[in-house]
């Protein structure tokens, strides 16, 4: 069996514009997704995932031809789940050339589902890495981030960009933009995040973003105006002007809000955060319900968190500088 980790992430500027070739700067944190790849006798793939529902559940099925199989667990998680797994075992597949292999993938993960902190991208990573490495083959990091954003590109229906999955491969500070995905120096941020327990589904929240880029000419501008931030923002994390990110990270918060992927439970946490003293706060991922992240290097952000309705937990993370863990 080999097993493989991958980190979660936060934004620190500029999703849902990087999906329409603006830059983004993603940060990879310490959650992560741990998954084992074991090679079967015969053909079919068996998927135990512990975090997808309290309990946990297993799979067996031959290929996504068998129709859903037979488990106790949400229909629409199930489907979403196998269709990252079956993606990634295309992916392996593909680069090993072997068609007929069947595997058991254990999936163990500390990140959220759909909560914007990049569960999809760091369990895509991870289980082409262990897959491939499963059977003798081991990624340079470059081409797996790029297997593991073709296989989020399928499963989010043809809409996403590379920065989740790049910055889950290679760890640390981020910058994406179209196909143009380099690591950047970044200081040690103090980042707090907030999350409400909930969840957007990314591919309907992409759409939507995209359908009012394509009705109003100012919803395009906004799009644009996110990637005038992030280059800004650039430029302050150069200069390690936290304020200035602060600020930044606030206006990109706004122009989300916009494009209509903020929340209620969003808006108040970014404003608890705010209120408390933090240098800035936005909600990270795709939104609809999920995570903020802010900047505070104090404890009061994640202590007026604590206290706000509708905030289920706040943490303090740290900058995962690796991306890709080799374990098994
Ligand atoms: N532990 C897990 N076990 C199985 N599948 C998982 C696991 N974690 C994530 N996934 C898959 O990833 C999907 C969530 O991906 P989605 O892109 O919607 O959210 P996210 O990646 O957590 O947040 P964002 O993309 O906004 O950063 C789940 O529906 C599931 O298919
Ligand atoms: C919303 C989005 O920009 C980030 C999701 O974490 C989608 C993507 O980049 O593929
Ligand atoms: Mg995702």
């Amino acid at each position: 069996m080999a097993v493989s980790s991958a980190p979660g992430k936060v934004y620190l500027f500029g999703e849902h514009a990087v999906v329409y070739g603006e830059p983004a700067v993603p940060c990879a944190i310490e959650v992560r997704a741990r998954v084992g790849v074991e090679q079967r006798a015969d053909s079919k793939l068996r998927i135990h995932a512990e975090d997808l529902s309290l309990d946990g559940f297993t799979v067996e099925y031959g290929g996504t031809a068998d129709g859903p199989p037979d488990v106790d667990v949400q229909e629409s998680l199930l489907t979403a789940a196998m269709g990252y797994v079956d993606g990634a075992i295309k992916q392996v597949r593909d680069v090993t050339g072997e068609d007929e292999v069947g595997f058991d993938v254990t999936i163990e993960s500390d990140i959220p589902l759909g909560a914007g902190l990049g569960s999809s991208a760091a369990v895509a990573v991870a289980a082409i890495d262990a897959g491939t490495r499963e059977l003798g083959t081991t990624l340079e990091t470059d081409e797996l981030a790029e297997r593991a954003y073709q296989t989020e590109y399928e499963v989010q229906g043809g809409q996403a960009s590379r920065a989740d999955t790049f910055c889950s491969a290679t760890g640390g500070a981020v910058r994406v933009e179209g196909d143009d995905c380099r690591s950047l120096e970044a200081p040690d941020l103090p980042i707090v995040v907030g999350f409400d327990g909930g969840a957007g589904d990314t591919g309907k929240l992409v759409a939507g973003v995209r359908g009012l880029r394509e009705e109003y000419e100012f919803a395009a501008d906004t799009v644009e105006s996110i990637g005038e931030i992030v280059r800004n923002g650039e430029e302050a994390l150069a200069a390690d002007d936290i304020e200035e990110l602060g600020r930044l990270m606030n206006f990109n918060h706004g122009l989300l809000s916009a494009l209509g992927v903020s929340s209620r439970s969003l808006d108040s946490m970014v404003w608890a955060a705010r209120n408390a003293g933090a240098h800035g706060a936005k909600l990270t991922g795709a939104g609809g319900g999920g995570c903020i992240v802010a900047l505070d290097p104090t404890d009061e952000t994640e202590t007026a968190l604590s206290y706000t309705p509708g905030c289920e937990d706040s943490f303090r993370a740290e900058l995962a500088e690796t991306g890709v863990e080799r374990l098994e």
